[in-house]
């Protein structure tokens, strides 16, 4: 693979965008994402693809018959059903409500993410985006966190039809527990998170402990991080990890989740991180040259988001960005700075030193048998 130009596709088309707009936790973050996208110019350095939904058989690739069925049968139940306990047994409460067309979103999305995939194991593509996917949550029989179906393990489950050793990074404030049970039994798929994790904090994994199981004893690597993580600290710990990571594993494919939600600003107020850390996490895995899915996540500042998406679209097509927020539909909420760039609070840190590493410590322990 070329190391500078890249072939980059994108995963998009309006009824994506429309279905993902409608989604209560998210509402509009898509159009304000995609607007700033397309405000700079980006779409002229990459393919379109348009999504598919993911077929049945896809779909139970990894998910349950009776959860899927469930789904897909949503709108034949009764308004008591949809707060029963059937739909409470399948997770269906609370973070992931029954709304109409939810299905129909989270399978398109679940298309988008298998069809990136499908356009790195036919080699058309060294990178493919998709800011619609990243639901890291969903489990094999059920939703949580605003996850319904995980297009991330339905991506990753594509490129192993090619790639014997596929590498997923997960850069969400949150533990990505979905797809780490998903593959915490194989040494084929090595999940490695960098989440916080303290006590009550959603969904509560993600231990340093958790290593994995079976053959995939060691292939499950989790880096538990304090509030007020800063860049400096949170780039040092991410690459003294995944230097490791790349000797040892040596992936063939990657797929790496980006939630925004740990930036500064966002109101799950936990990490203090700019678009830079994540954006020198994002720069130095594509500077590996292995086939690569980006993947969206949590975000729930929409403007940082936004911010944060473009930037990371910007590296993998490998043009520089202008600091000064283009005009476009939403400028004027990039105020009072108008500036792509994300700024940092001055909230202290609780990462010290020692726990740092102490933590490094541990996983690189835990690391050592990977072979
Ligand atoms: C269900 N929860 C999740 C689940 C997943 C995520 C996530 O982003 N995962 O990547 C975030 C919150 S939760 O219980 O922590 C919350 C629900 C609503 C929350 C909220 C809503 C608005 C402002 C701050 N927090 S946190
Ligand atoms: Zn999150």
């Amino acid at each position: 693979m070329d190391k500078k130009t890249k072939r980059v596709c994108y995963i998009h088309n309006e009824d994506i965008l429309e279905k993902c707009d409608k989604l209560i936790r998210i509402q509009n973050r898509a159009d304000i994402v995609h607007s700033l996208i397309k405000a700079y110019n980006l779409f002229q350095h990459m393919s379109i693809v348009e999504p598919r939904q993911a077929t049945t058989e896809e779909l139970l690739g990894f998910h349950s018959t009776d959860y899927i069925s469930f789904l897909q049968n949503l709108d034949d139940l009764s308004d008591d059903e949809k707060c029963g306990e059937e739909a409470e047994e399948f997770g269906l409460v609370y973070d992931c409500p029954i709304q109409d067309g939810v299905f129909e979103c989270a399978s398109l999305v679940g298309g988008g993410t298998i069809t990136a995939g499908e356009k790195l194991i036919n080699d058309e593509s060294d990178i493919a985006i998709n800011w619609y996917g990243g639901w890291h949550h969903a489990h094999r029989d059920s939703a949580s966190g605003f996850c319904y179906i995980n297009d991330v393990v339905l991506g990753i489950l594509k490129l192993r039809q090619k790639f014997e050793r596929v590498l997923y990074i997960d850069l969400d404030l949150h533990h990505g527990d979905g797809v780490e049970e998903a593959f915490c039994c194989t040494n084929k798929v090595l999940t490695v998170s960098f989440h916080k994790y303290s006590a009550g904090f959603f969904p509560g994994t993600g231990s340093v402990n958790d290593t994995g199981y079976s053959k995939g004893r060691h292939y499950t690597v989790n880096v538990p991080l304090l509030d007020g993580l800063k860049d400096d600290e949170y780039n040092k710990i991410f690459y003294s990890v995944m230097v490791q990571i790349k000797d040892s594993f040596q992936p063939e494919a990657i797929v790496c989740q980006c939630g925004a939600d740990g930036l500064e600003g966002d109101p799950m107020k936990s990490f203090n991180l700019s678009t830079l850390s994540l954006g020198r996490c994002v720069q130095y895995v594509l500077s590996w040259n292995k086939p690569t899915i980006l993947l969206g996540g949590g975000g729930y500042n929409y403007i940082n988001t936004a911010k944060c998406w473009a930037f990371l679209t910007s590296l993998a097509v490998n043009k520089k960005l202008s600091r000064d927020i283009p005009d476009h539909e939403y400028f004027s909420q990039y105020g009072p700075d108008y500036e792509l760039g994300v700024t940092v609070g001055n909230r202290s840190d609780n990462n010290s030193q020692q726990y740092l590493h102490h933590i490094y410590t541990q996983v690189i322990d835990n690391m050592k048998n990977i072979k």
